[in-house]
């Protein structure tokens, strides 16, 4: 397959957020002596605060490091041990400071959907260990889309969501629970008082949607908040963005229990599209509204525009089939 690679990495540099759901000092320190028993090269850095691990990768990678009279990029690989926030952030570095260092993921955040996505239910030690082993592991490195939010320039890895998953966030922070059963909750809560908005999606042109909207999801992604199938048919390196869009007709509550399959797809109240340039628009003039890879984006307008960046990330996944 194109844009693949079948040996292992050999430099990593791990980027841990201390502050990530589920994180701990042992699991940095488990992550940390796996990836030395199979490389030459691992460094650690546990992040300060938000945009740290961006600003970590760029400095890292940015760097050479010279042997035998020749330079060469310090890190072929940058694992990312956190959250969905953390894995953006990471992301974002990896896009920025180029090179061609690749990302792995180890979860250790509160929804862990971007882990999800490309390993689903692997434990992250089996995960790991492929991808230090590459193609002989079962791990090969492929370049992945992403999609860029227009208005605030950050790349999106996992997915943004407009609407009621956007409120939960708002909602789970106040809530004292760990792991997913924090969102689960915090959708049931939202739920309980969430009037639509007024909204339009617009994809490539064409008007998708307009009328009252319970979510429009972008992605990326087929999982949010960990375990809730939103976009079941998206792949990761079509060069396209998928967007589900859920109406009024579909009483909010259900939603939980449908998008666990996928079975929203069937109902009359939901719209399913693709393409390469989506807009999702509030049109009663207030904020609209959004979240992506799992951060509350509090400075948004009434518009949000994204534009599908084909192949822009290369990511350590399971060897298709
Ligand atoms: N040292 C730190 N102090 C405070 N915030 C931090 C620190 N390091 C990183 N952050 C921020 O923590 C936020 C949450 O992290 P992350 O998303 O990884 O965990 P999570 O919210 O528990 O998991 P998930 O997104 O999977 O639900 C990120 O937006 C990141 O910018």
């Amino acid at each position: 397959m194109a844009g693949t690679t079948t040996s292992g990495p050999t430099r990593a540099l791990i980027v841990a957020n201390p502050v990530s759901g589920s994180h701990s000092s042992e699991l940095v320190r488990d992550v940390e002596r796996i990836c030395a028993s199979h490389l030459e090269r691992v460094a650690v850095h546990l992040t300060t605060g938000p945009h740290d691990a961006e600003a970590a990768v760029r400095r890292a990678l940015r760097r050479p490091v010279h042997g035998d009279g020749t330079a060469r990029a310090p890190f072929d690989l940058v694992v990312a041990v956190g959250g969905d926030g953390t894995v953006r952030e990471v992301a974002q570095g990896l896009v920025a400071g180029g090179g061609g260092a690749a990302l792995a993921i180890v979860p250790s955040g509160t929804g862990n959907s971007s882990y999800r996505m490309l390993w689903e239910d692997r434990p992250w030690e089996a995960a790991l260990s492929a991808v230090l082993q590459g193609a002989r592991g079962g791990a090969e490195r492929r370049r992945l889309d992403l999609a860029e939010l227009r208005e605030s320039g950050n790349f999106v890895f996992l997915g943004a969501c407009a609407g009621v998953i956007a409120e939960a966030l708002l909602t789970a922070r106040r809530l004292p629970l760990h792991g997913r059963s924090r969102y689960a909750r915090a959708y049931a809560e939202t739920a309980g008082t969430y009037t639509p908005y007024p909204g339009r999606v617009t994809v490539d042109g064409h008007v998708l949607h307009e009328g009252p909207t319970t979510l429009a999801n972008v992605g990326g992604g087929r999982y949010r908040g960990g375990q809730y199938l939103v976009l079941p048919h998206s792949r990761l390196d079509d060069g396209l963005l998928d967007i589900c869009v859920v109406g009024a007709g579909l009483p909010v509550r259900e939603l939980p229990e449908l998008t666990r399959t996928g079975a929203h797809l069937g109902h009359p109240a939901t719209t399913y599209g693709r393409g390469e340039h989506i807009v999702v628009e509030r049109l009663d003039g207030k904020p609209l509204p959004l979240e992506h890879d799992g951060e509350y984006q509090e400075s948004i307008g009434g518009r949000a525009t994204f534009l599908a960046c084909a192949g822009l990330l290369p990511v350590w996944v399971p060897v298709a089939g």
